[in-house]
């Protein structure tokens, strides 16, 4: 049997794809839009986003901040574009950033999920798009229009690291100049990676010299106890250098 042309189906599902991709990329230029007249008030959330808090282990008192912060209007803002395969401890790491507890289980982020998190001199607004394979077409759309990558593996997860490597290589070829934190998360489990052996197997050490590129360890939410260094201090501190 003569095999069945797929050419009207391949050019809607081309369509229907760039048409999600369109829209994705209008509502967060709605929501993240540089412009204050597009700013929403502290009180207000959108799609379900509550306002940002602080995390409590970190060093920053919010009492004194409160004082000396700028009027909202006068703050710039800054955008962070957080990547990573399915399962790595994305919106783990916004919820733990914003002071939530992790989620139990992995609930998969269809689309995007964002959080705004104020500081002295600007607001930091983390963009996270879901890392299952239909969502991860869509990832390079946003790399040139934020202010820093933070770049998501499951260090645990040996079988799909190659996988990791190559979207990570082809958003770096995307935009040359974007700093990027690649985060090595699942530190706690025992089949982590160390970031010795990720560098090598995430090809970092090729990557151009010149470029802002660094490697974190961590554990944004350690399955056992006894783990008192979560890295997503670290993490925060290194993006406030990189957008001031
Ligand atoms: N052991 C361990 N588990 C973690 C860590 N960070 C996150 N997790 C778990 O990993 C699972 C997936 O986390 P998510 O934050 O939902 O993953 P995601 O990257 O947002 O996934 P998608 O939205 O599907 O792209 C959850 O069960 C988390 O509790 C960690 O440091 N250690
Ligand atoms: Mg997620």
């Amino acid at each position: 049997m003569a095999p069945r042309p797929l050419g009207p189906l391949v050019l809607a599902l081309g369509g229907a794809a760039a048409v999600l991709g369109s829209v994705l990329f209008i509502l967060w230029k709605a929501y993240f839009g540089r412009g204050r007249e597009r700013r929403w008030d502290r009180g207000e959330a959108w799609w379900g986003v509550e306002p940002a808090r602080l995390p409590p282990w970190d060093e920053w008192d919010p009492e004194v901040e409160e004082a000396e912060e700028p009027a909202l209007e006068e703050l710039e803002q800054r955008e962070v574009l957080v990547l990573g395969l399915d399962g790595c401890g994305k919106s783990t790491f916004l919820r733990v950033l914003s002071g939530k507890t992790p989620l139990e289980g992995h609930v998969p982020t269809w689309g995007f999920n964002s959080v705004r998190l104020p500081t002295r001199d600007f607001e930091v607004d983390l963009l996270e798009i879901g890392g299952s394979q239909n969502l991860r077409f869509y990832w390079k759309e946003f790399v040139n229009e934020v202010d820093v990558l933070v770049f998501m593996v499951d260090s645990a997860d040996r079988l799909r690291l190659p996988w990791a490597r190559q979207e990570l290589h082809k958003l770096l070829d995307k935009d040359p100049d974007l700093p990027v934190v690649v985060v090595a998360n699942k530190q706690d489990l025992n089949e982590a990676m160390s970031v010795v052996e990720l560098q090598q197997e995430l090809g970092l050490q090729a990557v151009d010299s010149q470029r802002e590129i660094f490697l974190l360890a961590a554990s944004i939410a350690p399955a056992g106890s006894g783990i008192e260094e979560p890295g997503t201090v670290h993490i925060w501190k290194l993006l406030l250098e990189l957008l001031s």
